[in-house]
């Protein structure tokens, strides 16, 4: 198992440290209108497969979109902390639905 901090971790480290011949330094070397198109083809599976019943293609795609966004954070220089702070600020606001009248017609 990988946790997500641990895949973060990884791909900051092929940034920093370039292995030729890795996937992650392909992307890199390719450079942000790559890595975008890619975050955007897994998205696309992400959906299709959530069409399907057997639940094996969704866990596989939302693994693949997982790991883009993850260099797409790296790329951009985000770090997977600040996406944990910024959903850690929304722990007990958005339950607060009540409070959130624009929401009530979804
Ligand atoms: N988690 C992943 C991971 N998930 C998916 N992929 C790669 O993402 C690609 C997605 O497949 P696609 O068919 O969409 O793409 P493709 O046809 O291979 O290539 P293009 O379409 O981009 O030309 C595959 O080549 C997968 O190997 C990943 N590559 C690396 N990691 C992790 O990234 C870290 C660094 O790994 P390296 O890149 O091997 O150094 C390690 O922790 C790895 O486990």
């Amino acid at each position: 198992m990988q946790d997500l901090d641990e895949l973060y971790q990884s791909v900051v480290e092929r940034k920093e440290n370039p292995k030729p011949g890795s996937y992650t330094d392909y992307l890199f070397t390719k450079g942000l209108d790559k890595i975008l198109k890619k975050v955007g083809e897994e998205s696309t599976e992400v959906i299709v497969a959530a069409k399907n019943p057997d639940k094996s293609e969704l866990r596989y795609e939302t693994a693949d979109l997982l790991y883009h966004l993850m260099v797409l954070l790296v790329e951009q220089g985000v770090s997977f902390d600040e996406i944990k702070e910024e959903l850690g600020s929304r722990v007990g606001l958005m339950s607060k639905t009540k409070d959130r009248p624009e929401i009530k017609d979804l």
